[in-house]
């Protein structure tokens, strides 16, 4: 996903400022202290220069100043000259710790707003990420949806500390300039004569950084998400000894990460070092002009109110204060343009409509035995291209039913639809007549219990991976479906059994027990209908049989919906649907379907003739072989 394509759905810039304080406004309380305690060190800055300018301008002198500082100082110090050095030393002393602990505190509230504003746009986040239907997903890299969650994340709280800074630096410019004007207007304006310059660099780099920061922030979604897949690809490469060229690819990633972030330092040093030699000439000028005031009034022709070196010492104190506001409000637009990037990834995918989500009058439907139709159900991932076509079918509870047929005829897409992680195009798939679009999403995916052909393993217990679906399941239980899937032998054989911890992904088990623990899963699950793509593609013929007998135990009190190419497993189905390019095209029992010697019957025989020889029969009698593996299509 390209930063451009994010741009139809991004509102105006106040919009998407409110919304990012929309996630900091429940702590406005802390945001008010911060914002006092911004006002304290601002305060302080302004005063610390000034115990020094009155020690020599009022203390060390024959002819005290009289200026209302001056004087409300010196109320608050004794009468006598070393009892006034020792207040003043106090005073600074003072200053500088309260300035410190105000400083502290500041970023102590900033970190806790920084945190736990963003673990709320996290949360929102992350809990869309969730909703959003598997096309999404489907059409982006992991990788973008990891970078939005941990890095974009952030952009909601960088435009709202730049915004509170940046105010604070606007206060402080305009306090300042009143008490520089105050001291001398020809001084104070020959420090601003350099203003149009940071204008001019402000809006230059400005635009600059913000386009490589975008430019910079694709390429790193683009790197994380080629990093997770070439992990995912690692045994495949090394089956086919790609490691040469995924290390080839690697570094051209890596590379071009490294030349768009070499690209925005690159800006980004430039313009600090254009914007620190603007200020430098600034201060040149008013040292020179500052210096030579102090000189034409005090030693050349003094007057009684001309500028004194206390003052001057003020005033350079001032100046260099008078940096740090100048540089944020010369760095805002930058800066919040990199914000603003971040935040409007993270509002792009929070705005993304769900296309799967309840119906606004979605009626709930609890779990329980239903009768399952295909009415006239047509669907396809692309337009113009269907993969399902016109499907009609009725499945009663309690069946078992099977959906057989070639490689890509959308078997699998078929019992997708059922869990709705897409709609279909036209007709309607229902549970009890109810088209399921009509029914609370929660509620209609509690029926179904789904066996992946990926079977998925979290990096947890074995025991914990059974009662995915079912948490609070007893030990009992969980025991009972590793039994019935043919998972509690091997379990039993590893150091800690049920408690044994799984690698991530299930990497520790192979590919066969994967699967049956997959099958526990939903065995566990008290959902009616039990749904399993392609359950047997790695279980050897011992553990074929055994599931094959454990679906056939079940018949009755859950409606099974099979998806296979092992045809010796659907012998005993109550319907079998025969699907090819989209269609059902033939529909029976196993014995109907070899009568009617069409493409059930050529699979059969074909499946049969693939098989090697056995020396026993399994399960079924008369079935044949199983094939080794699942077809590779
Ligand atoms: N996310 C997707 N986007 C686009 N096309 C897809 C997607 N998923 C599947 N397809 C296509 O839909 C068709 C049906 O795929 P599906 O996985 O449903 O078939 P299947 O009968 O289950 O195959 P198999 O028996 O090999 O598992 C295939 O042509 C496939 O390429």
């Amino acid at each position: 996903m390209s930063p451009t394509a994010d741009a139809p759905r991004q509102s105006n810039k106040l919009a998407a400022y409110q919304r990012a304080y929309g996630y900091f406004a429940p702590d406005w309380p802390w945001i008010a202290t911060l914002v006092a305690l911004i006002g304290v060190s601002v305060g302080v800055g302004l005063l610390e220069a000034w115990p020094l300018a009155i020690l020599v301008d009022t203390v060390l002198t024959h002819e005290p100043k009289t200026g209302w500082l001056h004087v409300y100082f010196l109320a608050l110090l004794p009468p006598d000259r070393p009892g006034q050095i020792l207040g003043l030393v106090i005073i600074g002393l003072l200053l500088q710790v309260i300035g410190y602990s105000a400083w502290m505190a500041r970023m102590m509230i900033n970190y806790y707003l920084n945190y736990w504003g963003t673990t709320r746009v996290r949360a929102d986040l992350f809990g869309k990420l969730q909703r959003l239907d598997l096309g999404y997903h489907q059409s982006r890299p992991q990788g973008d949806s990891i970078y939005r969650l941990t890095t974009d994340a952030f952009g909601p709280w960088g435009i709202i500390d730049i915004i509170i800074g940046s105010s604070v630096a606007a206060v402080t410019l305009t306090v300042m300039t009143a008490i520089l004007l105050s001291r001398s207007p020809p001084l104070t304006f020959a420090a601003y004569s350099v203003a149009p310059l940071i204008v001019w660099s402000n809006w230059r780099f400005g635009l600059k950084i913000h386009k490589r920061a975008l430019e910079s922030k694709q390429i790193d979604a683009d790197l994380t998400a080629h990093i997770q897949q070439a992990m995912a690809r690692v045994p495949l490469a090394q089956a086919f000894r790609r490691e040469p060229s995924e290390f080839e690819r690697f570094q051209q990633a890596v590379l071009r990460s490294v030349n768009a972030l070499l690209r925005l330092n690159w800006q980004e040093q430039l313009y600090p070092l254009a914007r620190d030699l603007i200020l430098s000439l600034g201060a040149a000028i008013i040292l020179g002009y500052g210096g030579w005031l102090v000189y034409r009034d005090q030693f050349l022709a003094p007057v009684a109110d001309g500028m004194t070196v206390g003052a001057l010492m003020i005033f350079m104190d001032y100046l260099r204060k008078l940096w740090d506001p100048l540089k944020w409000l010369a760095e805002f637009f930058s800066k919040v343009r990199t914000f603003e990037a971040a935040a409007r990834r993270v509002f792009f995918v929070l705005d993304t409509p769900e296309s799967i989500k309840d119906a606004p009058d979605a009626r709930p439907l609890p779990a329980a035995p239903r009768r399952l139709t295909l009415d006239h159900l047509s669907f396809g991932y692309l337009p113009g291209r269907l993969v399902l076509n016109d499907l009609t079918a009725t499945i009663a509870p309690g069946e078992m039913a099977a959906f057989v047929g070639p490689s890509g005829t959308g078997k699998s897409s078929l019992l997708r639809l059922m869990l709705r992680f897409h709609d279909p195009l036209e007709g309607a798939l229902r549970l009890d007549g109810v088209d399921i679009r009509d029914v609370r999403l929660a509620d209609l995916r509690a029926h179904f219990a789904f066996v992946t052909q990926d079977a998925f393993m979290l990096p947890a217990s074995v025991a914990e991976n059974i009662a995915y679906g079912r948490p609070a399941a007893s030990r009992a239980d969980i025991e009972e479906a590793a039994a019935l899937a043919g998972a509690a032998e091997f379990i039993e054989a590893i150091p800690d059994a049920y408690d044994a911890m799984l690698s991530e992904g299930g990497a520790n088990l192979s590919g066969g027990q994967r699967q049956r623990l997959a099958i526990a899963r939903a065995l566990l699950s008290e959902a009616p209908f039990l749904v399993l793509d392609e359950p047997t593609s790695a279980l050897d013929p011992q553990n074929e049989a055994l599931l094959t007998e454990t679906l056939h135990r079940l018949k009755r009190r859950r409606t099974i919906l099979l998806v296979t190419h092992r045809l010796n497993s659907v012998m005993e189905c109550d319907r079998v649907f025969v699907m090819d390019a989209g269609r059902i095209v033939e529909r029976g029992t196993h014995r109907e379907l070899l009568a009617l010697n069409g493409v059930y019957a050529r699979l059969w025989r074909q499946e049969a003739s693939e098989t090697p020889p056995e020396p026993a029969r399994r399960f079924a009698a008369g079935a044949p072989r199983r094939r080794a593996k699942k077809r590779v299509s």
